[in-house]
Parts: C-alpha cells; structure tokens; sequence
C-alpha cells in the first residue's frame, strides 16, 4: 500500500540527516518539505521565532499540544537544558508513530516525553502522570477549534502561572479567531502578535505569543 506523507517524510530524515544531530533533522524536513511535499510543520521561518521564545523563556516545564511529525518537538527539545522535560500530545497514532522516531533520530528522546490521546483527557491528568504543577511554556499546534478550550482547561487545572507564556500557531491561517478574541481581549493575558508566513508558502500566518498574568 502506498506510504503515507509522514512515512515519507521521515524517510528523507533517515535518508539526509545525521544520527544524533536535531539541526541535521530540522534541515532535512524544510528541505523535503519545499522541494518535495509540503506538510504542516511549523517551519523554518516560524520556527525561527518559535526559537527565540523558547530561549527567552528557558522553560524547565514545557508543553506542546500537537506533535504532528516532531518538527517543533525537536526544534523545542533541543533548545532545553539537561534535567528539563517537553510533554507533547498527539492525538493521531499514525502522527504519533513518525514523531517516535523522528524524536528519536535527533537525539533526543531524553528530553521529549510523547503521549498518545486527545488534549482535553491529558491535561487534566498532567498532575498526576509527570508532577508537574505548572508550565512555563506552552506550544500551541494542533486542532485550531481546540485552542480556546484546552487553554481554558489549563487555568482551570491551574497548570498555568504568573508569567507562563503561551505561543500559538496559525492564529491567521488557518486562523483561530475564537481564541486570538480571548487572550486580546482577556484581563488575564497579555498578547503579542508575531506576522510571519505559512509554512513554506507566501501566505500570511502568525504566531500569537500570550502572558498569563495570573
Ligand atoms: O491542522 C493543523 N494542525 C493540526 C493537525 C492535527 C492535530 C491533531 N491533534 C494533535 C493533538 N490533538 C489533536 C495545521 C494545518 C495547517 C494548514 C494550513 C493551510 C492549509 F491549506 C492546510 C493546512 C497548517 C498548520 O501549521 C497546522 O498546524
Ligand atoms: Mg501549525
């Protein structure tokens, strides 16, 4: 049967990259991904800025909601210093399986604990399954109607703290107005907006980075 985009994906990783090496990883994918096929990684370009909030923030706790193929997994990880764990979920199996071995190839399933299932089941159980009380930092990627109400589960299980900050992907395309609407609009957060472009392509998208302010 024919491979799927996520096969082939992770075969050019296999096939460009060097073992143990994430930027060989994160290179390898935006070269399949502009040459051969487009997929929805957060790219080099948003990726840059994703890059240099993780380095602004320095998280010791790190969620990503939205692991797809491990793109932003690795391009997160590997900016974390030892002792430091990134909690990302997956809901797709088949996304999940391509992410493993990505995750892998980089180096860095040390600092990348993956988890199977739907957001709004694992967030209330982050407590008890890792201890973790608060995030520092949270990756927004995954269903665009389910930002609003995972991050509304987040103050409700008060995994979030003064100062924690959120950055969400394609708040313009394909958009996430329910959600830019709450953390603009909210007394709780402060918003920031970062233009930027859909991966790969001259469409403009953003990422919207958030301060929860308690
Ligand atoms: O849908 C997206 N991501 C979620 C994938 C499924 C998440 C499953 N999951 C994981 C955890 N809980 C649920 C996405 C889409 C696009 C896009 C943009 C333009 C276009 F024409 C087609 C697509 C670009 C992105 O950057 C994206 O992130
Ligand atoms: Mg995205």
């Amino acid at each position: 049967t024919r491979s799927t985009r996520p096969q082939r994906l992770l075969r050019a990783v296999q096939q460009k990259a060097i073992k143990g090496d994430p930027q060989s990883v994160i290179s390898a994918i935006d070269y399949f991904c502009r040459h051969s096929e487009w997929a929805m990684n957060v790219g080099d370009e948003k990726g840059s800025i994703l890059d240099s909030v993780v380095c602004e923030v320095c998280p010791t706790t790190a969620l990503e909601l939205g692991t797809y193929c491990g793109y932003s997994t690795v391009r997160i990880a590997r900016l974390l210093p030892p002792g430091t764990k990134l909690i990302t979920l997956e809901f797709n199996p088949a996304f999940a399986a391509v992410a493993r071995q990505v995750i892998e190839y980089a180096g860095l399933q040390n600092k990348v604990c993956l988890v199977e299932g739907a957001s709004g089941d694992l967030i209330p159980k982050m407590c008890q399954m890792f201890g973790i009380k608060t995030f520092d930092f949270v990756f927004i990627d995954h269903w665009k109607d389910r930002y609003l109400p995972d991050i509304k589960l987040l103050e409700e299980c008060q995994l979030l703290r003064k100062g924690s900050i959120l950055l969400a992907d394609n708040v313009i395309c394909p958009g996430t107005p329910e959600y830019l609407e709450y953390v603009r609009n909210s007394p709780h957060y402060e918003s920031k907006y970062f233009k930027s472009h859909l991966e790969y392509t001259k469409v403009e998208d953003g990422l919207e980075k958030s301060v929860f302010l308690g």
